[in-house]
């Protein structure tokens, strides 16, 4: 196994007694774990973004759950399941966007319905099986992506979709990691403001594996790729509607446009647990806005100030700017919601 190949970086481990979390609002300053042993400890913990990243909010609130059963399936049996329905809304309030958060919880509930006598040893069995299912998911996505990818000389990722945002290894990071296991290839990595998932936990997590990765502020974007230096832009996704149109970081739509503007081609990665069936396009997807004081300078954060912010976390790609979504069951070139029906399919 490569050093690309290994498990070097985890955002979440159950530690057989808790979920143990690592603060992302720290890296890589500080490389602080925390244990959390309540599914309310976890809901603030995914609303915080000490844990982050689409797959990786799923699989945290699927341990939530597990201590949520884990605290009330001991008592009067008459109620436990309405405290725990109780914490598994919680849970679904944390955050908005990733689909992935819902489609976990519905999971759980499914294997508590399914196991009323054998509630804890189910849903703990339930959540390890989610969280092993999507590293394999991810080192499939890696594969497939570094087939596609070929022979290109460089590729641009934006904020962190790697083994920070899922059980392990990466979506969009899976296929630079992958890769990299061939051969080398520069990577450049967008800031990603105002929370700078790429200049802090992007670039570092992929020097944790050897990789180099070359840092730009934003707003660099389109000068890099009017020099030619990049062949592909691979980011990650937090929900794809039916016909591929593609949620993800703010700022993506706008790499999206200038990747074709530029002719650079453009690449989500994401498992099929970001894919929400249930709506036809991305008009339909909610765009979390976080606090805005995210996004101001102190000086301005006064009640108030004249000075105020609006601070959408996300944005929509069209499908129509995409060259390939990948996941871990197939490739979808040109995405459209016919090519999205036959991933479906297959
Ligand atoms: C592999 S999905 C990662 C996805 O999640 C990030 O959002 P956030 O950091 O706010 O959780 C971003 O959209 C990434 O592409």
């Amino acid at each position: 196994m490569t050093k690309q190949n290994r498990l070097s970086v985890e955002a979440l481990k159950w530690t057989g007694n808790a979920l143990q979390i690592l603060d992302q609002r720290k890296v890589p300053e500080r490389i602080v774990y925390q244990d959390f042993d309540t599914a309310e400890e976890v809901s603030r913990a995914i609303a915080s973004m000490r844990v982050r990243g689409a797959p990786a909010i799923g699989i945290a609130a699927a341990y939530g759950v597990v201590l949520s059963v884990r605290r009330h399936a001991g008592e009067n049996a008459a109620d436990w399941r309405a405290k725990v329905d109780a914490d598994i809304d919680g849970l679904a309030k944390s955050r908005p966007t990733a689909v992935n958060l819902f489609w976990a919880l519905d999971r759980m509930k499914k294997t508590l319905d399914a196991h009323p006598d054998t509630p804890l040893a189910a849903v703990l069995a339930e959540a390890e099986k989610i969280h092993a299912d999507d590293i394999a998911a991810n080192r499939a996505m890696g594969e497939r992506g570094a087939d596609l990818i070929g022979s290109a000389k460089g590729v641009l990722t934006h904020c962190n979709a790697g083994a920070l945002a899922t059980g392990g290894y990466g979506t969009a990071l899976s296929v630079i990691r992958s890769l990299y296991s061939r051969r080398p290839v520069q990577v450049y990595a967008g800031e990603t403001r105002p929370w700078l998932q790429g200049a802090r936990l992007t670039v570092w997590e992929l020097s944790q594996d050897g990789i180099p990765a070359t840092l730009i502020a934003d707003s660099a974007a389109a000068w890099l790729m009017r020099s030619g230096a990049v062949d592909w832009v691979i980011v990650g996704a937090d929900r794809i509607a039916a016909n591929g149109d593609a949620a993800n970081k703010i700022g993506t739509y706008a790499l999206a446009v200038l990747a074709r503007q530029h002719g650079v081609k453009f690449m989500v990665v994401a498992p099929t647990s970001t894919i929400d069936w249930t709506i036809a396009d991305g008009s339909r997807i909610e765009i979390e806005e976080r606090d805005p004081a995210e996004l101001l300078p102190a000086c301005y954060r006064e009640q108030d100030s004249l000075v105020q912010a609006w601070n959408p976390v996300f944005d929509v790609t069209p499908s129509e700017l995409i060259d390939a979504i990948v996941t871990e069951t197939g490739v979808v070139p040109n995405p459209s919601a016919d090519g999205m029906a036959r991933l479906r399919m297959s």
